[in-house]
């Protein structure tokens, strides 16, 4: 019989689900991503490289992702009728926000959306992938009151994706940073997003419905929306001394320090970090201005020494975003928007070969 001994809270090591798509190796630093290290692809691969091992298993040769860019382009626009609701947004709502009410619209689009097949799954992840970047730049230009920016169909995905976002055409050295950037966002095993969403699809909930579920959850600070915390903090101030001071007085308070902390990697430095970690270097390099990175290398020191906690991906992802220009309101979301491809195979896994989630409580109430 199972007893309330078996409880254990948040879930903390409990095995979830059987998937051949992602697993954290801790004790070899890997992202094992279908059988590819994450870290190693980061070196020479691109974004798409990845989209395409998570959706059709393997690295693809430049054929193969000639091709895969070509079906993602298609779908850089959305339907005409679609475009009046963001200027229904509210101002002043979380662009997060913004795409979850847009993603879920989406769903009366889509002709097909009783049919979850494999390939229908499929290509519905890349029709998605493909109007991404518009919904997510325009959610956060719809709810500042600005104007609907358009994609230029001539850059690559992630030069359009920058240059839909600044109004500028990106460097060589800002789009391979910002691609990396999508890259290490893309796939991360079983955070509670790609939870939240397997048990969404468990009942047979289409992917738009799915992915609404896993909006809402990377939107919590304790998630995805630890970067655009990160980078409130390092605006607070404008030193070192300035920054190690706020730290110190953060934990004196008992606070948390976004951007550091993990359920998988608690006592190690997230191996995403270190990638992002050196991006920021360049761009620091790049300004001849290395006080970000001096700031979140005194917070790092600060957070070893005295809660022996190390920086996740979020606290040098948020730096980067800065440097590029992004507006903070968008970290998350280009987050979410990364990590849509991962959280497709999820849910292209579970629809695969499915039972429903229904897992059982220990039972605190009165007495009966
Ligand atoms: C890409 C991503 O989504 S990565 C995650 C981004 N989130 C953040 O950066 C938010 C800050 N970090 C955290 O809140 C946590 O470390 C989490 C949510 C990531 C992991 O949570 P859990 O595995 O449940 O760890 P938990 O919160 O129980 O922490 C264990 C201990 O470390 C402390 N701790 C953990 N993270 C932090 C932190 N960032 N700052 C200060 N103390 C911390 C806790 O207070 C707790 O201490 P205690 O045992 O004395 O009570
Ligand atoms: O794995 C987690 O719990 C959170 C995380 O780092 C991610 O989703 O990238």
């Amino acid at each position: 019989m199972r007893t309330s001994e078996s409880f254990v809270p948040g879930l903390d090591g409990v095995i979830a689900a059987k998937t051949e798509i992602s697993f954290l190796d801790v004790d070899r630093e890997k992202i094992v991503i279908r059988g590819e290290d994450l870290i190693e692809l980061a070196k020479d691969k691109t974004y798409f490289d990845v989209v395409h091992l998570l959706l059709e298993g393997d690295v693809p040769d430049q054929e193969e992702k000639n091709k895969l860019e070509e079906n993602i382009k298609g779908y850089y626009s959305l339907p005409d009728d679609i475009l009046p609701t963001f200027n229904l947004l509210p101002k002043g709502m979380h662009p997060m926000d913004g795409m979850r009410t847009i993603i879920s619209l989406l769903a009366g689009y889509d002709a097909d959306i009783e049919n979850r097949s494999h390939n229908e799954n499929k290509q519905r992840a890349y029709k998605l992938l493909g109007q991404l970047p518009f919904i997510t730049v325009n959610s956060y230009f719809a709810t500042e009151g600005k104007k609907i920016v358009s994609p230029d169909e001539k850059l690559g995905y992630s030069a359009n994706f920058l240059y839909m976002i600044t109004g500028k055409k990106p460097s060589d050295l800002e789009v391979e940073i910002f691609d990396q950037l999508l890259l290490l966002y893309i796939e991360h095993e079983m955070p509670n997003s790609t939870f939240a969403a397997r048990v969404i699809a468990s009942t047979n909930a289409d992917m738009y419905g799915t992915l609404t579920g896993a909006i809402s959850s990377l939107k919590g600070n304790l998630h995805g929306g630890a970067n655009e915390a990160v980078m409130h903090m390092l605006r607070e101030v404008d030193t070192v001394d300035g920054f190690e001071a706020l730290i110190r007085h953060k934990l004196q308070n008992k606070e948390k320090i976004m951007g550091f902390g993990h359920r998988v990697y608690m006592k190690k430095m997230d191996p995403r970090a270190t990638i992002t970690k050196e991006a920021l270097r360049k761009l620091c390099e790049r300004d001849k201005d290395y006080t970000l990175l001096e700031m979140c290398e005194a917070g790092e020191e600060i957070m070893r020494e005295e809660k022996g906690l190390y920086p996740n991906l979020d606290y040098y992802a948020a730096p980067v975003y800065w440097k590029l220009g992004i507006p903070i309101p968008l970290y998350t979301p280009i987050f979410f928007s990364a990590r849509t491809a991962g959280l497709a195979a999820h849910i292209i896994e579970q629809h695969d070969n499915n039972r429903i989630f229904r897992p059982r409580v220990a039972y605190t109430g009165k007495s009966y």
